[in-house]
């Protein structure tokens, strides 16, 4: 029985892990689980999983829980917080897997121990392989850990790559959506509400990573995370808009072949493939080949999607510049969904402080937490002087 550390149980992709470890109750079976503030959802997970230990992000938030267990008669589970308490559910002894699906930054420090205690990873946090990833990867090396990617595109590459050797890999080529704005004339960006922005065309998702789909910053994640997961240059990384989110990517050799890795648009594949890896458990997650339409494909649109090209940007600068843009992006989202500053600033956002950002590469964590800091402080000062103008059709409603 593999025993799983769940870090953001209570996330879609924390959800969709549950979901999809519910199927092979003799193969699985949760030890802990790492949550932020939804107590609800953590009472309930507690209830049915009966994890050895559970944390919450605040000592009030675990005391709420601790209570409530208490009130219903469970025992046996311990309850802790904070970033402390996050790093004790991925370090446990008896924990066979790591299921690293907390947004953000905020789930770096629990992967990296989670590598350094010789966990395997399964990684949904995007963030922390920006921000981090020579880091992480090198710790993984070392330990002989595998790093797994549950992202579906480099889930996808992943698999795709098991077709051959390294050093036949010419590129790859990561699929977007193209979000919900995919055909949206530019002079329409500065009127996007966020609820509209909200509206993923193929995916449910939590708000950072849909709102990042819809700036096309999601993708340009992807690009950073693929140098880094798999050891390529940003050139051999590239970017082409699949509205149907069908193929989830693809792997180009050198004689020219490309393979692709087709599935139903659903997280819980890619989930599953990592925790089985090596291995493939047979699953209901068919695809019906035969009912399929058809499936486009087209270049990235650059000039409406900045975001691609601040990320190539910092691809290639690496260290400070990819902390700052995921940072940036970190604090932008925060204020484009609070309604405190329009669509655009986004980018722009995200563009000042990388331009504000000097040349620095981090050897350690504190140093990136160091560095990340930095590039949040510079980001809320950005957005503290952008208008607030934009969504009118919101605010006029
Ligand atoms: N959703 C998807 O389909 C995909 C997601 N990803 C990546 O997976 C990660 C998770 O995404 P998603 O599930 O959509 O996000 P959600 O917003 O749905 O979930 C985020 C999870 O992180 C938890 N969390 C947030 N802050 C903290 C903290 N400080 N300490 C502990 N837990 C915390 C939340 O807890 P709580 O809710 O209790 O506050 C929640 O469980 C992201 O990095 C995303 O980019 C990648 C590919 C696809
Ligand atoms: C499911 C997943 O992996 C997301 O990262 C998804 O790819 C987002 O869609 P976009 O292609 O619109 O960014
Ligand atoms: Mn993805």
């Amino acid at each position: 029985m593999k025993q799983i550390a769940i870090l953001g149980s209570t996330g879609s992709i924390g959800q969709s892990s549950l979901s999809i470890l519910e199927e092979y109750p003799d193969r699985f079976a949760i030890a802990s689980l790492a949550a932020g503030r939804n107590v609800d959802a953590a009472f309930d997970q507690c209830l049915r999983w009966r994890p050895r230990v559970v944390s919450l992000a605040t000592a009030e938030l675990a005391d709420t829980l601790a209570l409530r267990l208490r009130e219903a008669g469970v025992t046996g589970i311990e309850v802790l917080h904070g970033a402390a308490g996050t790093v004790q559910v991925a370090t446990l002894p008896e924990v066979d897997f790591v299921i690293s699906a907390i947004v953000g930054v905020a789930g770096l420090e629990a992967t990296y121990a989670a590598i350094l205690a010789g966990k395997p990873v399964g990684l949904a946090n995007k963030e922390a392989m920006v921000a981090a990833g020579e880091i992480l990867t090198a710790a993984a090396r070392e330990r002989n850990v595998p790093l797994l990617p549950i992202d579906s595109e480099h889930n996808a590459i992943h698999q795709a790559m098991r077709a051959g050797e390294k050093r036949e890999i010419s590129r790859i080529w990561l699929t977007a959506s193209g979000g919900p704005f995919r055909s949206l004339p530019l002079q329409d960006f500065d009127h996007i509400t966020v609820e509209q922005a909200l509206k993923h065309p193929t995916w449910v998702m939590g708000r950072r990573i849909t709102i990042d789909s819809a700036t096309m910053l999601n993708k340009g994640l992807e690009i950073i995370e693929a140098c880094r997961l798999f050891d390529l240059p940003p050139s051999a990384v590239k970017v082409t808009v699949h509205p149907q989110s069908t193929v989830h990517s693809l792997v180009e050799y050198i004689d020219g072949s490309i393979l692709a890795q087709i599935s139903v648009t659903d997280m819980r594949l890619p989930i599953l493939y990592a925790l089985s890896y090596p291995e493939r458990l047979p699953s209901k997650l068919t695809f019906d080949m035969a009912a399929l339409g058809r499936l486009d494909f087209s270049p990235p649109d650059f000039a409406r999607f900045p975001c691609l090209r601040l990320a190539y940007e910092a691809a290639e600068r690496g260290g400070a510049h990819c902390i700052a843009l995921n940072a940036a992006d970190e604090v932008a989202v925060e204020a484009f969904l609070e309604r405190a500053i329009p669509f655009p600033g986004i980018p722009r956002t995200i563009e000042d402080v990388l331009q504000a950002t000097p040349e620095s590469h981090p050897a350690t964590i504190q140093e990136v937490l160091a560095l990340d800091a930095q590039a949040r402080d510079l980001a809320r000062e950005v957005v503290a002087k952008t208008p607030t103008r934009s969504q009118p059709a919101l605010h006029r409603r």
